[in-house]
């Protein structure tokens, strides 16, 4: 391991992967990796396909039980249930849209926010002043979400009739909902247009404004570029380097694990992506 795979960042930690490994019998997918995403962040996690990268998300937001190591929020080790790490305050989207296809978009996002309503059981059932409230209470933010996401005008619509780009800002919306301090973006612009990517592009600067800070997983190295501050990359498991968009674009093992053309393409600023292959 070398020196400049180490966190570069001065801001506050929001979370922080320390020795992160995760063993599948024989095969290590993440090995002993550190990653820090600090207050107001965007950072970015890149490598070819099966460098582990979203196991390590996997470990990072409780669906896998890290073999080695810990993982933080603000400071506090996360327990290993993704309902507890969403509590938290960790959210995450997935590389395979995972919506209610049969549910309106406003009841998706309601979903989403079922982890900040305090009302029991017993008091939906029973539906009284105290249940009515949390629910008007859930329904005016998760419009607030929608129209920050651009998509109040398709609240009533079903998830499924959503064209493939609006999904996914779905997907957002409804993990905006838990009201997370870190978003983790699984392959946010898989299958999206240009035009889709883009939009898409100024959504995640949006959410940074908001004060939540970002993790994300991306193969297409222009987005990346354009919007973190730092990227970290994975090869075989292990994190090769750590930096800004020079750092990491001149760094010969980088260009060695993409043989070469993808992160060029990406220095010229074309749209480019890296390893899409055998996606999703
Ligand atoms: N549940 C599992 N059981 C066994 N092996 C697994 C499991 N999940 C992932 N792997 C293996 O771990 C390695 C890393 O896979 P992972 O999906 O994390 O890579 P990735 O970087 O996200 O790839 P991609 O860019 O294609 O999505 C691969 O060799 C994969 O086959």
């Amino acid at each position: 391991m070398t020196t400049d795979t180490a966190p570069t960042t001065t801001a506050k930690p929001v979370l922080q992967a320390s020795g992160v490994v995760m063993r599948f019998g024989g095969l290590t997918a993440v090995n002993n990796v550190d990653l820090t995403v600090g207050e107001g962040e965007i950072v970015g996690l890149i490598g070819p396909n099966g460098a582990g990268k979203t196991t390590f998300f996997n470990c990072l937001t409780g669906l896998y039980v890290p073999t080695e190591g810990t993982v933080t929020y603000k400071g506090t080790v996360l327990p290993p249930k993704p309902h507890l790490v969403t509590q938290a305050g960790i959210a995450r989207t997935f590389q395979n849209i995972r919506l209610f296809a049969n549910m309106t978009v406003l009841e998706n996002v309601l979903v989403g926010r079922h982890t900040r309503t305090n009302e029991g059981l017993f008091s939906a059932i029973l539906r009284g002043p105290g249940y009515k409230r949390a629910e008007a209470e859930s329904r005016e933010k998760a419009m607030e979400l929608l129209e920050f996401c651009g998509l109040a005008n398709k609240a009533q619509h079903l998830a499924r009739n959503l064209p493939y780009g609006e999904q996914r800002k779905l997907e957002i919306a409804r993990a905006l909902a838990s009201e997370p301090g870190v978003l983790l973006l699984d392959e946010p612009t898989a299958g999206m247009n240009p035009q889709e990517t883009r939009a898409a592009e100024e959504l995640v600067f949006a959410i940074r404004d908001k004060g939540i800070a970002i993790l994300v997983i991306e193969h297409d190295m222009k987005f990346i570029f354009n919007l973190c501050d730092r990227t970290a990359v994975l090869v075989q498991g292990q994190k090769i380097v750590e930096g800004d968009k020079e750092t990491v674009q001149n760094d010969e093992r980088v260009i060695t694990a993409y043989l070469g053309a993808p992160l060029e393409g990406a220095a010229e600023g074309t749209s480019t992506t890296a390893g899409t292959e055998d996606d999703q």
